[in-house]
């Protein structure tokens, strides 16, 4: 299903200039390299509309906003140049400054895909603030019971900013305005190391770069290679009697190592 969509970021290995948070940086360099793609992570004012004019896809993470002037100029050089550009929305609902930009990054930016936690998604969508800072609020776990409404809120979501929502947690969602899929892959374990998320919106970033006029597929097809590398990883871990470090190490291992076959045999997702 998704093998020449992984075929393509290997074959075309895009140049992703990512602008994000100096907790989990060095993360997205390197799920980038696993993949096969090439970073970039320029964020000086000074340069970044160049940096981006020899790019083909542009991360903007709000993890710890440094210069959301940089992000404004990048996100317009990219949306000039018509390359996917993914925002991750981190702590969305947890400060004034963070609701602020989501506001003008949606009113101004035109995103291929937004990417985050149910908490974040929800505080876009319907301007809530419950997140737990960076991680989401246990209350928000997507379930049985209220997924139909999930689904409702991001395909809203997506049709007010045309871009394919994807939401991460134990069940994934990735909906445009008429489409949905429900990705259960993964482990808890992946909850337990810092950039889970961060890294997911990167591969994201990388997949759509390789596959531009197949942005809900590349989606997909990126949330489900880190759900079976957590799978993967976490089976390693145990293999080995190791713990959280170990796993986010095994974590990128797997992302180099993977193929589609090893993604088509553990994927498990659904049509919803
Ligand atoms: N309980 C879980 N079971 C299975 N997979 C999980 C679980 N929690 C998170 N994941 C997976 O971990 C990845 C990151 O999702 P998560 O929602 O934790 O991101 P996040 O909160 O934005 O993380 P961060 O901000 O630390 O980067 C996704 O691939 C998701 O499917
Ligand atoms: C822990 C943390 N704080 C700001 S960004 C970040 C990484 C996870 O989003
Ligand atoms: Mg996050």
């Amino acid at each position: 299903m998704f093998s020449d969509i992984m075929k393509n970021v290997k074959a075309k290995s895009p140049l992703i200039n990512v602008i994000t948070n100096f907790v989990t940086v060095n993360d997205c360099a390197n799920i980038l390299l696993a993949a096969g793609a090439s970073p970039c992570m320029a964020y000086d004012i000074r340069e970044v509309e160049d940096i981006v004019s020899i790019s083909q896809g542009l991360v903007i993470n709000l993890g710890a906003i440094e210069d959301d002037r940089a992000m404004l100029l990048s996100t317009k050089k990219a949306n000039e140049m018509k390359i996917p550009v993914i925002f991750d929305p981190v702590a969305a609902g947890a400060s004034r400054l963070r609701n602020d930009l989501c506001t003008e990054f949606l009113q101004n930016v035109k995103f291929s895909v937004i990417r985050g936690n149910i908490s974040e998604i929800k505080s876009l969508a319907l301007g809530s603030s419950t997140t737990k800072g960076v991680d989401a609020a246990d209350a928000d776990e997507i379930t049985e019971n209220n997924i139909s409404e999930v689904v409702k809120m991001a395909k809203s979501l997506s049709e007010k900013t045309g871009s394919v929502i994807a939401i991460s947690g134990k069940t994934d969602v990735v909906a445009d305005h008429q489409r949905a899929y429900i990705i259960k892959n993964g482990h808890p374990m992946m909850a337990l190391i810092t950039g889970s998320g961060c890294m997911l919106t990167t591969l994201i970033c990388a997949y759509c770069a390789a596959n531009p006029d197949r942005i809900f597929e590349s989606t997909a097809a990126a949330v489900c290679t880190m759900g079976v590398c957590g799978e993967y990883a976490y089976q390693k871990t145990i293999d080995t009697d190791t713990g959280t470090s170990s796993f986010r190490n095994y974590l990128i291992d797997y992302v180099s190592k993977l193929d589609s076959e090893m993604i088509e045999e553990r994927m498990k997702l659904e049509v919803y």
